[in-house]
């Protein structure tokens, strides 16, 4: 048969296609989805997933007239290739070139954007109410995971969605994972429901014969009634989407073309707010993903034959540095429990789920509900470790300062994925974090210089009784102590001076530390040296040394990897005007603006973060 896909250049031509031409062209797009994805990395299993449910989508509906809007949206891939973007797909997460994820800038079929999880329906419910205030006659389609679907805002929207009563579709795409797999009672709600499939006919026939028994009298019909009431409860699927005010269709098999569509043109119909549950499978079609759903989630480029990552190195990733040390503590302390939302291997929790099942908790995709879960453990003389990504922190923010912070309670942050993560670009970047927490207080902040300090940082956070917030970038961890073998003590608000030279000193926190250091080395290499600091704590901040540093040098230079604005080097910009400093200071970090994705390296560079740039502005103020 006659390839399809080279033919598929925008929705009109997906709508043209029969079910059977649909299908062989769902084989394709896998096909160029897994061969792109092998070279680029991105989001694999659930785009591999979504195939044919997106296909129907853009069958049934008039896309962007109808506006169909992605959870999470890591799996829009294949909406991508079907609105315009095929021939752009092979630049997919590189930098300049299309997100993986969907962006207003590159499509008018992308009508919201996302990236943090549980947004969809509250977002879909917002058109839907927009368009009935503007009297507009179009579809609202909202496609949430049922991993999303663990989210409190998810909650939240259902039960404002179900009782405005408004026109929405909302699907459902279950594929019985979340990134690992899925948690609490909604997923094994699901779950019951999907092992029995009989019960959607048993649903319909249900309803025609009660409906089409005749009122003879009050009491027959409220028997009847009463008798319908509670033997739904037993029977029928998605009670608790009825009960909410929604029509439950499903579960649907999300690989039918025909059963989709059909399902679809069902809801288009209906008045008033839809679910239709789909059923699919994570990383259909290629076996490697089929088995390790969670492996494949999120992939750097591989080997498409032997499912291998492309680079294989034997280095170890600061979250795994994270997990094992945090196992390693709660051996000898009882009290220490671990907590994650969603995220049990991308935080390096595994092996403490793995070894202490009863003092792990992972809550779903709810950051708001883990970091008051940790509250209230740590009120009852619990020692929790929250392990969370920065960027999905902000999410907790309230909680933060209003659940722990303000009762002073020993909960410490693991904040992974601080700084720039590179391809996932705007919506994950945590380059926030030093500023959302800092002014909160009670929170003492630190950052580690590398792997081993991380470790130390732990240890001290087990016996510290209050709030604390440890963050550390994403990807492989480095180790300083050959040059610095006695710098790893910590002490409460305490930096440390790692190279004593004059004129310029550079203050540097966390990763930035290790660019300060290659900057130190290079040009003193050249003759010149120059002062590095490792400032550790972010808050307190180690007060005395940075005066005693502002008194022997003439520049200043503050490195972070958050954005300038409230950042680390703008609380030493704080300390220096008070106590007169007369010399100059500059900050390096990120503008206050939305960083792009792209390769970590390459956005430093641009950013002018990375060491070569640090050395050019030294020799030019040097120069000066
Ligand atoms: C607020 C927030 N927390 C965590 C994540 C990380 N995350 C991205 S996708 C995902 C799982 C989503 O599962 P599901 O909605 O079922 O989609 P699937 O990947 O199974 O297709 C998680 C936890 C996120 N994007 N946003
Ligand atoms: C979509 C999402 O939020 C996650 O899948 C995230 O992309 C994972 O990031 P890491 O690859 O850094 O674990
Ligand atoms: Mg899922």
């Amino acid at each position: 048969m006659e390839k399809l896909l080279p033919s598929i250049k925008n929705v009109k031509d997906i709508k043209k296609l029969n079910i059977r031409q649909l299908k062989s062209l769902s084989n394709e797009i896998r096909d160029f989805i897994l061969e792109t994805v092998s070279k680029t990395g991105g989001h694999l299993a659930s785009n591999l997933g979504i195939v044919e449910l997106t296909l129907a989508l853009h069958k049934v509906f008039n896309s962007p007239k109808d506006k169909i809007i992605w959870d999470v949206g890591h799996q829009a891939y294949v909406h991508k290739i079907a609105t315009g973007r095929k021939d752009e797909f092979h630049t997919l997460r590189q930098f300049k070139g299309i997100s993986g994820f969907p962006k207003r800038n590159e499509s008018e079929h992308d009508i919201f954007e996302t990236g943090h999880s549980s947004t969809s329906i509250s977002a879909g419910l917002g058109y839907a109410l927009a368009r009935d205030l503007e009297g507009e006659d179009y579809k609202v389609i909202c496609v949430i995971g049922d991993g999303a679907m663990t989210g409190g805002m998810a909650f939240e929207a259902l039960n404002h969605a179900g009782d405005v009563g408004s026109d929405l579709i909302i699907i459902l795409n279950d594929n019985e994972m979340s990134i690992s797999e899925n948690v609490g009672g909604l997923s094994k709600h699901l779950n019951r429901i999907r092992t029995a499939p009989t019960y959607s006919r048993m649903k319909e026939d249900f309803e025609s014969i009660i409906s089409s028994i005749p009122a003879i009298g009050k009491r027959v019909y409220k028997t009847a009634e009463r008798a319908k009431d509670s033997l739904k409860y037993f029977l029928v699927p998605g009670i608790i989407f009825e009960e909410l005010g929604f029509k439950y269709l499903g579960p649907v098999n999300g690989h039918n073309l025909y059963e989709l569509v059909d399902v679809l043109n069902r809801a288009k119909k209906i008045k008033g707010p839809v679910l239709i549950h789909t059923v699919t499978k994570k990383g259909k079609g290629y076996k490697p993903a089929e088995e390790n759903p969670d492996k494949y989630h999120s992939v750097s480029p591989f080997n498409i034959k032997t499912g291998k990552p492309n680079k294989n190195d034997k280095k170890i990733k600061f979250s795994q540095i994270f997990g094992n040390a945090l196992n390693e503590l709660a051996k000898n302390n009882e009290k220490i429990v671990a907590i994650t939302a969603a995220m049990p291997s991308g935080t390096g929790l595994d092996i403490f789920k793995e070894n202490y099942p009863k003092r792990f908790f992972d809550v779903g995709i709810a950051e708001q509900h883990g970091v008051t879960l940790a509250a209230g453990l740590a009120s009852n003389g619990y020692k929790p470790f929250f392990a969370v990504y920065s960027t999905f922190l902000q999410r907790g923010y309230d909680q933060v300062l209003h659940d722990v912070c303000l009762q002073n309670l020993p909960v410490v942050f693991s904040i992974d994925r601080a700084g720039l993560v590179g391809k996932d670009g705007e919506t994950h970047h945590g380059v926030f974090d030093f500023s959302y927490l800092s002014h909160i207080p009670n929170l003492t902040i630190m950052a580690p210089k590398d792997g081993k300090e991380l470790v130390e940082m732990l240890k001290f956070a087990v016996d510290f009784d209050k709030p604390l917030a440890i963050r550390y970038p994403r990807g492989y961890a480095w180790d300083l102590s050959k040059d610095y073998p006695d710098s790893y003590n910590i002490e409460l608000g305490k930096g440390e001076i790692l190279e004593k030279g004059k004129d310029i000193a550079i203050i540097a926190i966390g990763k930035m530390v290790k660019n300060g250091y290659e900057v130190v080395k290079k040009l003193k290499n050249e003759g010149i040296n120059i002062t590095l600091v490792n400032g550790k704590f972010v808050k307190p901040l180690d007060e005395n040394m940075i005066i005693e540093i502002s008194n022997h040098h003439k520049t200043i230079i503050t490195i972070e990897d958050n954005v300038k604005v409230g950042g680390f080097g703008s609380k030493i910009n704080d300390l220096l005007i008070k106590n007169n400093y007369k010399g100059e200071v500059v900050n390096l970090g990120l503008p206050d603006r939305f960083i792009e994705h792209g390769n970590v390296d390459e956005l430093y560079k641009l950013y002018e973060l990375d060491v070569d740039s640090i050395i050019t502005l030294i020799k030019n103020k040097m120069k000066g």
